[in-house]
C-alpha cells in the first residue's frame, strides 16, 4: 500500500472505511476502501461478494475494481474515484433538477443495473449513498450486498436501507428477486424530483405505513405469494386513503409519475426491468414544438425541399453477442430552412448540457442520430401515427452506444444536405409510447 498516499476521508461505511488517494507512481488518483474486518487469507478475500462481482462487472456505470490489496491482513479495494454520491448531490442542490437531468442520472443508472442484472447479479442496497457521481456521469456501487441471482432462497441476512427497501423483503419474504434493485430504482426517482426521500420510514412497520400512504394497501388479489407473510396482518390493519402520486411529487412529468408508479409497485412481477425502463416513454426525449398552420406532417415534409431525406434503417440494439433485439427507425435529414422553423433556444438546449448528461461522450461522437422511431411499445407491432400532432426531440443517443445501423437497404430517397455539422433531429410522435430511444 506504500503506493498509495491518502489525501481525505470520504466515508466510514459500514463494512469499510473509504479515502481519496493518490497513487504516487503513476499520480491517479483513487478511492481506497480499507476493509473493517481482518482477512487472515486470501480464500476468503477472493469468495467476498463485492470482489466476485465487481470482477466480473466491467460497465461503464458501475465503478470499476482496479486492485485488491491485502497487508497485515487488511483488505484494501483501489476502486476508481467519483466526486461524490448522489446523496451529497441532492443535499446541496438549491433548486430542483431539470427533468432532463434526472432522465439523465436515471438512464445511466439503468444501464448499469440492467449490465448487472443481464450478468447475474443484483445489488440489494441501491440509494443514493451508493450512486457515486462525477460531472454528469452517475456509477453504481458497494457491491457488499450483491448477490448471484441463481442463488437459492431463503435470503436471510441484512437487505437494503429501509428507505429504499421493497416490500417483499420489509414483509420478509425469504425468496426475492432483481425487481427488488427496481423499486430502490423507483424510490431514488421520485427522490430527484422532490429531494426528499419518497418513503422515510422511521422503523420497518413505518416503512410499510409510508409506502401504504403513497400507494394504497397491496392488492393482494394480484400479489399472492405474500398473502401468508407474517407482517400481513399488521398492515392490513391501516385505513389510509392513499394519496395522488402526482400531488407527492408536483414538478414531475405524467410519464415521470408513472414510471415511478410501475417501480414503486408492491407486486415484484409488476415491476419493469432495468431494460424495460429505458423504453419507456419517460426516456423517450419529446418537445412539443408549436403547432404550426396546417398540417404538420405536410408542413415538415415539405419544407424539407422537393426531395425529402427519409432513411429507414435497421438498429441492432444488442451490445451481448446473444442479444437480439432490433429497432426500426425512419431517419429525417432536415434542411437548415426546417431547422429554422424551431425556435433557437430549442435548438441550443439540444447542444447544451442536457445532451452531455442524456450520454457522457456525447462530444466524443461527430454523428448522432436522427430518427422517428418505429419501435413498438409491446415488442409485438409496429405502431402507426394516428395522431396528426409531431414534435421534435433532439436526440442524444450516438451511434456507437446503441448499435450501429445494420442495413439502409429499406432507403427511400435521399437529399444528403450537407448538415452533418449539426446534431440531427429525432422526430417522434408524441403519442407514441415505449421506444428505447
Ligand atoms: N469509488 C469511490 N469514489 C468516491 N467515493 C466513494 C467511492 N466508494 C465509496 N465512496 C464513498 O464512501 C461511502 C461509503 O462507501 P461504501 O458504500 O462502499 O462503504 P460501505 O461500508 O459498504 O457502506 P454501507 O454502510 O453503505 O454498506 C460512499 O457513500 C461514498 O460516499
Amino acid at each position: 500500500m506504500e503506493r498509495y498516499r491518502i489525501l481525505k476521508e470520504l466515508g466510514d461505511g459500514t463494512c469499510g472505511n473509504v479515502y481519496k488517494a493518490i497513487n504516487t507512481e503513476t499520480s491517479e488518483i483513487v478511492a481506497v476502501k480499507k476493509m473493517k474486518r481482518k482477512f487472515y487469507f486470501w480464500e476468503e478475500c477472493i469468495n467476498l461478494r463485492e470482489i466476485k462481482s465487481l470482477r466480473k462487472l466491467n460497465h461503464p456505470n458501475i465503478i470499476k475494481l482496479k486492485e485488491i490489496v491485502r497487508e497485515n491482513n487488511e483488505l484494501f479495494f483501489i476502486l476508481e474515484y467519483m466526486e461524490r454520491n448522489l446523496y451529497q448531490l441532492m443535499k446541496d442542490r438549491q433548486r430542483p433538477f431539470l427533468e432532463e437531468e434526472i432522465r439523465g442520472l436515471m438512464s445511466q443508472v439503468l444501464q448499469g443495473l440492467a449490465h448487472m442484472h443481464k450478468n447475474g447479479y443484483f445489488h440489494r442496497d441501491l440509494k443514493p449513498e451508493n450512486l457515486l457521481v462525477t460531472n454528469d456521469v452517475i456509477k453504481i456501487a458497494d457491491f457488499g450486498l450483491a448477490r448471484e441471482v441463481s442463488s437459492l432462497p431463503p435470503f436471510t441476512d441484512y437487505v437494503s436501507t429501509r428507505w429504499y427497501r421493497a416490500p417483499e423483503v420489509l414483509l420478509q419474504s425469504s425468496s426475492y428477486t432483481p425487481a427488488i434493485d427496481m423499486w430502490a430504482v423507483g424510490a431514488v426517482l421520485a427522490e430527484l424530483f422532490t429531494l426528499c426521500p419518497i418513503f422515510p420510514g422511521e422503523s420497518e412497520i413505518d416503512q410499510l405505513y409510508k409506502i401504504c400512504c403513497v400507494l394504497g394497501p397491496p392488492d393482494w388479489t394480484s400479489f399472492p405469494e405474500l398473502r401468508s407473510a407474517s407482517r400481513l396482518f399488521d398492515i392490513s390493519c391501516f385505513d389510509i386513503t392513499p394519496a395522488n402520486l402526482s400531488d407527492v411529487i408536483p414538478n414531475a412529468s405524467l410519464e415521470a409519475i408513472d414510471l415511478i408508479k410501475q417501480l414503486c409497485s408492491w407486486d415484484p412481477l409488476r415491476r419493469p426491468t432495468a431494460d424495460q425502463c429505458l423504453q419507456h416513454p419517460f426516456f423517450h426525449v419529446d418537445m412539443s414544438i408549436p403547432r404550426p398552420l396546417g398540417d404538420p406532417l405536410q408542413m415538415n415534409l415539405s419544407s424539407v425541399g422537393p426531395e425529402p431525406n427519409l432513411e429507414l434503417n435497421l438498429w441492432d440494439f444488442g451490445t451481448e453477442k446473444d442479444d437480439c433485439y432490433l429497432g426500426l427507425t425512419l431517419a429525417v435529414n432536415p434542411t437548415p430552412s426546417c431547422l429554422d422553423l424551431f425556435p433557437a433556444k430549442m435548438a441550443s438546449k439540444s447542444q447544451g448540457a442536457g445532451t452531455d448528461m442524456f450520454c457522457p461522450g456525447f462530444q466524443d461522437h461527430s454523428q448522432h442520430s436522427v430518427f422517428w422511431s418505429l419501435f413498438p411499445t409491446d415488442h409485438h407491432q409496429i405502431s402507426t401515427p394516428v395522431d396528426s400532432s409531431l414534435s421534435l426531440s433532439f436526440s442524444t443517443i450516438p451511434h456507437s452506444t446503441i448499435g450501429a445501423p445494420q442495413s439502409t437497404g429499406f432507403g427511400m430517397t435521399s437529399l444528403q444536405t450537407n448538415f452533418l455539422e449539426r446534431p440531427f433531429l429525432a422526430m417522434s410522435s408524441s403519442f407514441q409510447q415505449g421506444r428505447c430511444l
